[in-house]
């Protein structure tokens, strides 16, 4: 998988090329400069010809500094660039220096601002160099006006002039993924609209993605990816390959794709597919046992558990009370039916070869919610050669346990795993959600919440975090062409407990770490082969035809 690095881990690395003497910063600004050039003659062949305009609008740090490489490479390029420069030349770090004072020797240098920025001719590309990985606090208000994409209608035309967001478009937290405000965060008084908006159509960036890319607003402002190898891969720390078990430092990018490079679907995520590969006895493939609700409520637990099976679980049975058996029986042909008394104990009805379970989706928030969950999580392996059955742990689950989450965290278990959205994510870790996560990253407050569970999460949304105890965290993201703004229906997230347990009970399945990443994936692939109009039941059904195409 692609590494997501943190600002200070993309500075680690520059700064690990330099200690090294084998390439110097202003070596690492040109192929920077270099790199942008070239990706937006490559996004846009027209551009090779002719004498363009760019204008290129550098800031007070580095990220300027690879502004006025770039400004010099299209003048080179004859063609009439203009730049302008927020800061003051004398105080711009070294290598910056250096390229404004390359820059300035032949050419003007004007101010910042959006009556500046505007005044000239309409340019056919927009540069924004302002700020990258150094972005401390929210840009200043004439900054922003500058940077506004409402600005650019002052030129006519507007739509042909192609903007271009080095490293970001600037104001973007790339450790966060936010635009940071001035606004308190529950100020009533607060307009909820940004009244500046930065958006590029393509952006820039070095080496490999950041977290900011891919989470919260990221992806919407940077529109598209285009990565710049600045040769900093050889000064990369050793740390242990991206293997099945996440990395305590590192933030992985869930997608067919190592280091950058794709990976046949062979490789990933078939070959951890336990039914795609050599045979066995539907026992060897698992039983999952999906718990349902009462009378009328259990569609949530019959879509997790067709998932579950289409997933490649060996059985599947819906445990329901029984009022519900013949709801449920009206429904249910290949997956597996039993009833279950209120105060019958599970060890009656099921016996030890269940590998798997889904606990929570329609079953009502209430104190029998939560002994079924404890008694699911005391059913644990018996001896090194087994393992523990996995736990997925989904929706009134979780949110039984609002105000008391400790009683639930002294039970879970490494094979457990919580798939909560935001909402019944405050619910559990009322500290590290809503306002009061102002400030820390959804990765920063999903690895505490692993830490504190004692066991794998996975939050929900359209930038989906997962992280284990331990730091390993992983992001998927339905981004950059892969957005299906038509997954978020009802029933979407039940159908996604169901593939966890289905892709993790069979018993050759590789860990739930990774059978939880896997199934992040295939939930959104199985949402874009449908398409608009996908409701919840549509998705197990996209499965067969999924793997088919995977495994061609
Ligand atoms: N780190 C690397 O490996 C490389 C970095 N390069 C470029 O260098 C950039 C990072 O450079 P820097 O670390 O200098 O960071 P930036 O250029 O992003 O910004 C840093 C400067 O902006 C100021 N600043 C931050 N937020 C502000 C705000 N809201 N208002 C006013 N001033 C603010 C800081 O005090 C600092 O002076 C990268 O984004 C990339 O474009 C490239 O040249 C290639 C290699
Ligand atoms: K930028």
């Amino acid at each position: 998988m692609t590494e997501l690095l943190s600002a200070q881990q993309m500075r680690d690395i520059e700064k690990a090329a330099m200690d090294s003497g084998e390439v110097t910063g202003l070596e690492l600004m040109e192929r920077a400069g270099q790199g942008v050039v070239d990706a937006i003659l490559a996004e846009w062949p027209e551009l090779q010809k002719g004498k363009r305009r760019a204008v290129v609008l550098c800031g007070p740090g580095n990220n300027g500094g690879d502004g006025f490489v770039i400004a010099r490479l299209l003048a080179e390029r004859e063609w009439a660039v203009r730049v302008h420069l927020f800061g003051d030349p004398a105080k711009l770090p070294p290598d910056a220096k250096v390229n404004h004072d390359r820059w300035a020797a032949d050419h003007g240098v004007l101010p910042m601002t959006a009556d500046d920025v505007f005044a000239g001719e309409r340019p056919d590309v927009f540069v924004d160099a302002v700020f990258g990985i150094g972005l401390t606090r929210p840009l200043p208000e004439h900054v922003a006006r500058a940077l506004d994409v409402k600005g650019m209608k002052a030129w006519k035309r507007a739509h042909e002039i192609r903007r271009v967001a080095v490293d970001c478009p600037s104001g973007l937290d790339l450790d966060r993924g936010v635009v940071p405000s001035d606004m308190e965060p529950d100020d009533p008084e607060a307009d909820p609209w940004p009244r500046t908006l930065n958006v590029a159509e393509l952006t820039v960036t070095f080496h490999t993605p950041k977290l900011g890319h891919y989470l919260g607003l990221g992806p919407g402002l940077c529109r598209k990816l285009a990565i710049v190898d600045i040769g900093v891969g050889p000064f990369v720390p050793e740390r242990a390959m991206v293997g099945m078990h996440p990395d305590s430092e590192r933030v992985r990018l869930v997608a067919p794709t190592f280091a950058g490079t794709p990976l046949r679907p062979r490789m990933w995520p078939m070959s951890h597919i336990a039914k795609s590969r050599g045979m066995g006895h539907k026992f060897d493939h698992g039983h999952v046992i999906v718990f349902a609700g009462g009378v009328g409520r259990g569609g949530a637990a019959r879509m997790a558990a067709r998932a579950a099976l289409r997933a490649g679980a060996g059985l599947v049975t819906v445990l329901c009370p029984p009022a519900a058996v013949i709801e449920n029986a009206c429904h249910l042909d290949a997956v597996m039916l039993r009833a279950l008394a209120k105060d019958q104990a599970l060890a009656e009805v099921i016996d030890e070869r269940v590998s798997g379970f889904v606990v929570g989706p329609g079953m009502g928030v209430s104190e029998w919610t939560r002994k079924r969950v404890i008694e699911v999580l005391g059913r644990r392996a018996e001896g090194a050669a087994h393992r523990d059955p996995i736990v997925v742990l989904d929706a009134d689950a979780l949110t039984s346990f609002e105000g008391d989450p400790q009683t639930l965290f002294a039970h879970t278990h490494g094979r457990t795993v919580l798939t909560p959205h935001e909402g019944e994510f405050g619910r559990l870790f009322p500290d590290l959600s809503g306002p009061a996560r102002a400030g820390m990253s959804k990765i920063h407050a999903v690895r505490a919440a692993a830490d504190r569970a004692g066991c794998i999460v996975l939050v929900k949304g359209p930038d989906t975090v997962i992280a284990a105890p331990g730091g390993g965290a992983s992001v998927h993201a339905a981004a950059y062409g892969r957005e299906v703004p038509w997954l978020a229906t009802a029933g979407a997230g039940d159908v996604l407990a169901g593939l966890i347990a289905g892709l993790g009970a069979p018993h050759t399945s590789s860990e739930a770490y990774a059978m939880t990443e896997i199934a992040a994936w295939l939930h959104v692939e199985a949402a874009r082969r449908f398409g608009p109009g996908l409701i919840a039941e549509d998705l197990p059904e996209q499965l067969p035809g999924l793997f088919a195409e995977l495994s061609g």
